[in-house]
């Protein structure tokens, strides 16, 4: 239809990866899956606008789930780059009134989940490794327990012992800790804070000194402690792809995941992290889509940059031995 034709540009517009993992789809999941996504770009992009006044954040994170029944609701008040899906929410909650209620059913409740979610940590960041994990199951965990439930209730995967909720929930928690270890500065320029307190306060007196020359030592050693904590999550990860069959649905669900270990390795002891963007080069993610198309070669990418991470440790720093330990775990997996 043309709605879902003008949600498809939507979605290539706020996010070309998932675009593009979202296009291969089967067919009897892909329009539920664009939607899924537009429903929570447009939820976080809400989140994320630090203009929006804080009682009527908090009032539209928690309404959010209801305007996907409100025929003809748009927030026209965001100046977020993302904002498009805002404007023009209507567009995406008309196509969404049209999906199969089984659908309808899962994206809804995710997305008031993930709008209480969000209202609890509004008022202050993750200042734990535990309110870390807590804060990434919201924004980004929902949405593996969300898609493996739109993955089985289409009938497309079966296996759904295998497919626990927790290791769902372990695949946003990669996604969404790589990038938060990875926006370090970004978010710190925009004055959000999303390395646990806990720990970099063991490290520095203030989170911004990690930008200063003096104290890159402090800052490599905390940015490979929370490296060290996101590679626990690789063995359900493996885990969780060994046990999907379609094709398509193994597409979509493997190539962020190994974006996500490039990222982590380019990170890894990296010191450009806090003065400018680390990010993986586009030939490198263009390999990695075409190379990531059965478990086989998905463990081998795997442990090719766990390897690469492996001879980067170094015995000088704190967490070299938690850091061995994890890359050898997630290597015996793969
Ligand atoms: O503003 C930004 O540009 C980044 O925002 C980050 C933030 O604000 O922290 C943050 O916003 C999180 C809240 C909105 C989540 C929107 C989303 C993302 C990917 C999807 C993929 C498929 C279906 C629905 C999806 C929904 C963000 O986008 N982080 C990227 C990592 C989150 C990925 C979530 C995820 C989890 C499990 C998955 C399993 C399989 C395939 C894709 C998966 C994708
Ligand atoms: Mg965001
Ligand atoms: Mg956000």
């Amino acid at each position: 239809s043309s709605g879902m034709k003008t949600c498809y540009e939507f979605l290539k517009k706020t996010s070309r990866s998932f675009y593009a993992v979202i296009e291969m789809l089967n067919p009897e999941i892909k329009d539920a899956m664009c939607l899924f996504y537009l429903v929570l770009r447009a939820l976080d992009t809400v989140e994320d606008d630090m203009t929006i006044e804080k009682s009527l954040k908090i009032k539209l994170l928690s309404q959010f789930h209801k305007f996907l029944y409100a025929e003809s609701w748009n927030f026209t008040k965001s100046c977020s780059n993302d904002r498009i899906v805002l404007e023009n929410f209507s567009v995406i909650s008309k196509e969404f009134r049209h999906l199969n209620k089984k659908y309808r059913e899962i994206i809804s409740k995710i997305c008031m989940k993930m709008g209480k979610g969000m209202i609890k940590f509004s008022n202050s960041s993750p200042q734990s490794l535990k309110e870390l994990d807590e804060y990434c199951h919201y924004v980004a965990g929902l949405v593996g327990i969300g898609c493996t439930s739109l993955f089985t209730s289409s009938g497309l995967e079966t296996n759904n012992i295998k497919l626990t909720t927790d290791i769902s929930n372990s695949l946003g928690l990669f996604l969404q800790k790589t990038n938060i270890i990875r926006d370090y500065l970004e978010d710190v320029n925009q004055n959000r804070y999303f390395w646990p307190k806990q720990v970099w306060s063991k490290y520095v007196e203030n989170i911004e000194y990690f930008s200063k020359p003096e104290f890159s030592r402090e800052a490599l050693q905390c940015l490979n402690e929370l490296i060290t904590n996101a590679l626990a999550h690789v063995s359900d990860v493996i885990n969780y792809l060994s046990a999907i069959s379609d094709e398509s649905v193994f597409r979509f669900t493997a190539i962020p995941q190994v974006m996500a270990i490039a990222t982590l390795e380019r990170c890894y002891n990296n010191v450009l992290l806090f003065n400018g963007v680390v990010k993986i080069r586009k030939g490198e993610a263009i390999c990695l889509m075409n190379e990531a198309t059965n478990i086989t070669k998905v463990k081998l990418i795997f442990m090719r940059y766990l390897n690469k991470i492996r001879y980067r440790i170094t015995a000088r720093d704190p967490s070299a031995i938690q850091t061995m330990r994890e890359v050898e775990r997630a290597m015996q997996i793969c």
